[in-house]
């Protein structure tokens, strides 16, 4: 039985007269594999944007199930979300692009190890150790995602396809329990979308955490996800496995057409 992550109920995003996300409910149960599709402009980023505290809701509520209970993450600023345990990549590429590899990586980390002024300044037994901790996370996460031999590169230097990789790595730092990503694979050629679709199944196997893909090139979804939401004008048309989803008369109509 599948224990439930974050609910999301009858959310509503209204920009002025037009209507993004309209009374979506959707549900995210724990190391779920989880994809969402829907034509441009469905509503798809915006879904994200409210999930993560980019936007507020207009209505609607969203609900994370922890070892302490539920908590809403109504109102919640994105880094309270991101320190509950979401975390995200956006559909451009937001590396620091003049730092290193490494550096990339160990700054997205320090929201989670604390440390205070007086420990950073009086250089404490407990700021090494801090140091420590986060240089070995960081080495591993490098090791993991085969970024080891660029880890002294700066971000801008590396291949387009690396770079996604390193903000996917970057979104992990922050040690999620979700993971949302915004088109992974958009402007990848076919060897990168492959390690791609590698590396997502990679991070569900050593992670164990949920992940939620939007994503356009429907034969990674359909590879990778076990669950999709459908979404068409903000709404939500259909919900089911890959096979489902392919077989689903609305969906067909709506947004595969030919491809299905
Ligand atoms: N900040 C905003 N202000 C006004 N309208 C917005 C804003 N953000 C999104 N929209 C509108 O909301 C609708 C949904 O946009 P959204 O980006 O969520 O769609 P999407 O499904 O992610 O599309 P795509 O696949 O093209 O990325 C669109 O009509 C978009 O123009």
């Amino acid at each position: 039985m599948s224990s439930p992550l974050l609910t999301a109920t009858q959310l509503v995003k209204n920009f002025g007269g037009l209507t993004a996300v309209a009374n979506v409910s959707v549900h995210f149960d724990q190391n779920e594999l989880i994809g969402l599709i829907g034509p441009n402009g469905a509503g798809k980023t915006t879904l994200f944007n409210l999930l993560t505290g980019v936007t507020p809701v207009s209505s609607g509520t969203i609900s994370l199930y922890t070892d302490h209970g539920v908590q809403t993450l109504n109102g919640k600023k994105p880094a309270q979300i991101a320190q509950a345990g979401l975390s995200r990549t956006f559909q451009n590429i937001r590396l620091f692009k003049a730092l290193s590899v490494r550096d990339n990586v160990r700054i997205a980390m320090t929201n989670h190890y604390h440390e205070s002024f007086y420990s950073c300044l009086l250089r404490t037994p407990h700021f090494y150790r801090t140091e420590a901790a986060m240089t070995a996370a960081t080495q591993k996460l490098l090791a993991l995602f085969d970024l080891t031999a660029v880890a002294d590169q700066p971000a801008k230097n590396l291949p387009y396809g690396v770079q996604r990789r390193l903000e996917i790595v970057r979104a992990l730092a922050t040690k999620p329990k979700l993971l949302f990503l915004d088109e992974p694979a958009a402007g990848m050629n076919p060897e990168e979308t492959a390690d791609l679709t590698r590396l997502i199944r990679q991070i569900q196997q050593d992670f164990h955490i949920t992940v939620v893909l939007i994503e356009h090139d429907m034969s990674l979804v359909m590879n990778v996800v076990e669950r999709l939401y459908v979404l068409e004008h903000g709404a939500l048309l259909a919900e089911g496995t890959p096979s489902e989803i392919q077989k689903n008369p609305a969906v067909i109509k709506a947004y595969l057409g030919d491809d299905a």
